[in-house]
């Protein structure tokens, strides 16, 4: 069905690629249909399935009259979503496109796996939309159509690529002047810069060399600057990267979202041995004591934390060639030797505690230091575990 419905309104999308590969949602710059992304879609298919929908007010999607709102052109992307069953995906927006990924991705952070943000910005200046929108209320599209195109397209595409010019030039023209006016509502009246420190989705701002409506300077740096972690690249062309630069545009979004999923699949491996390594040191030491260091963790100290669980209590206690009593002796051997008493009382009180080893063999470890390691270490060994004895009663 390519229709989705969203507040009454029926929304035109489809969708290109295999459905078991990663979704990603292109969202279009206003004047345009779907048919903005057609030379990046077969560079993009191999590696994504790929969505595009005709922006409330554009193409074959319904035009309401009145004021459209970021919100509401978001709830219309998530709508699309829905209905092409797809719970998170990746969303590449042009200029309002990426006005609309950067309000989606905030208000409705799990659906949104990554950003690019082509051509874009998070603020405009209100009063030259409401100029443009008065001018064509009474003049009709005609009235704004060359200057646009001069902002779209760069001169030398303008000159080498008429024909690409004039075919956004005929849909621009032939747009709902209500769907166009709709959508500058919601540019006009857009309140992002407070929105964007809640998006927490990896993004990458894409500015064009010849963009005159969104250049870096004043647009792109805006959200580079309030996005945590939001990274840039400046391709060639104007306003419509996927018309006038498609190869750069979808080089740019495969090495970012490949970038994201290995960061991705890092992360998920790390918490899955973080998880492992968790539950070994839980048996070991118990589970009073490590929820006792869980929660004593800081900014500070919780990637430490995070790498000795995974390392020393997955990667080295999970190993099957000794058993648990075994390592907790070497440990205690260990930490003698090198005088190490704070680890040392720990593993002596969680032995005896979780019954890892007895008194008896506490003792025998602590001979058999004196000799190798010396008996002022073993000295000192059998007081301090003496006073762990008689703390446990
Ligand atoms: O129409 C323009 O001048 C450029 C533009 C601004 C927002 C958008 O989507 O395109």
């Amino acid at each position: 069905m390519p229709f989705a419905i969203s507040h009454g309104a029926r929304l035109y999308w489809r969708q290109d690629g295999a459905a078991d590969k990663p979704a990603l949602v292109l969202l279009t710059s206003i004047g345009t249909d779907l048919s903005l992304y057609d030379p990046v879609v077969p560079l993009l298919t191999p590696d994504f399935l790929v969505i595009r929908l005709d922006t409330r007010g554009h193409g074959a999607s319904d035009a309401p009259a009145g004021d459209y709102s970021l919100d509401l052109l978001a709830d219309d992307v998530l709508a699309v979503m829905d209905a092409a069953g797809v719970d998170k995906a990746s969303l590449c927006g042009t200029s309002l496109g990426g006005m609309i990924a950067m309000t989606l991705a905030a208000k409705a952070p799990e659906r949104v796996e990554a950003l690019i943000l082509a051509c874009t910005s998070p603020a405009m200046d209100p009063s030259t939309w409401d100029q443009r929108l008065a001018l064509i209320r009474a003049e009709g599209m005609g009235a704004i159509v060359e200057a646009v195109m001069g902002r779209f397209f760069s001169d030398a595409f303008r000159a080498q690529h008429p024909e690409v010019v004039e075919t956004v030039r005929v849909g621009m023209r032939a747009q709902s002047v209500d769907g166009y006016a709709g959508c500058g509502a919601a540019i006009r009246d857009m309140a992002l810069l407070e929105r964007l420190p809640a998006i927490v989705a990896p993004a990458l701002v894409v500015t064009g060399a010849k963009d005159l409506a969104t250049p870096y300077d004043g647009h792109g740096e805006r959200i580079v600057a309030a996005v945590t972690g939001a990274r840039h690249v400046e391709i060639g062309g104007a306003h419509l990267p996927s018309l006038e630069a498609p190869t750069a545009l979808a080089g740019a979004v495969r090495d970012f979202l490949r970038e994201v999923r290995r960061g991705t699949a890092v992360r998920e491996a790390k918490d899955t041995l973080f998880e492992a390594g968790l539950e070994i040191r839980r048996k070991v030491l118990g589970d009073a004591w490590v929820d006792k260091s869980l929660a004593k963790r800081t900014a500070f100290t919780a990637d430490y934390q995070a790498m000795i669980t995974r390392y020393a209590w997955n990667e080295i206690w999970g190993r099957p060639g000794l058993d648990h009593r075994t390592r907790r002796l070497l440990v205690l051997a260990i930490c003698a030797s090198l005088a190490r008493w704070e680890e040392f009382r720990l593993h002596v009180r969680a032995g005896l505690e979780q019954g890892g080893f007895t008194q008896e063999e506490l003792k025998e470890v602590l001979m058999q230091t004196a000799i190798y390691a010396g008996v002022p270490a073993a000295n000192t060994a059998f007081t301090e575990a003496a006073e762990v004895i008689a703390e446990l009663g």
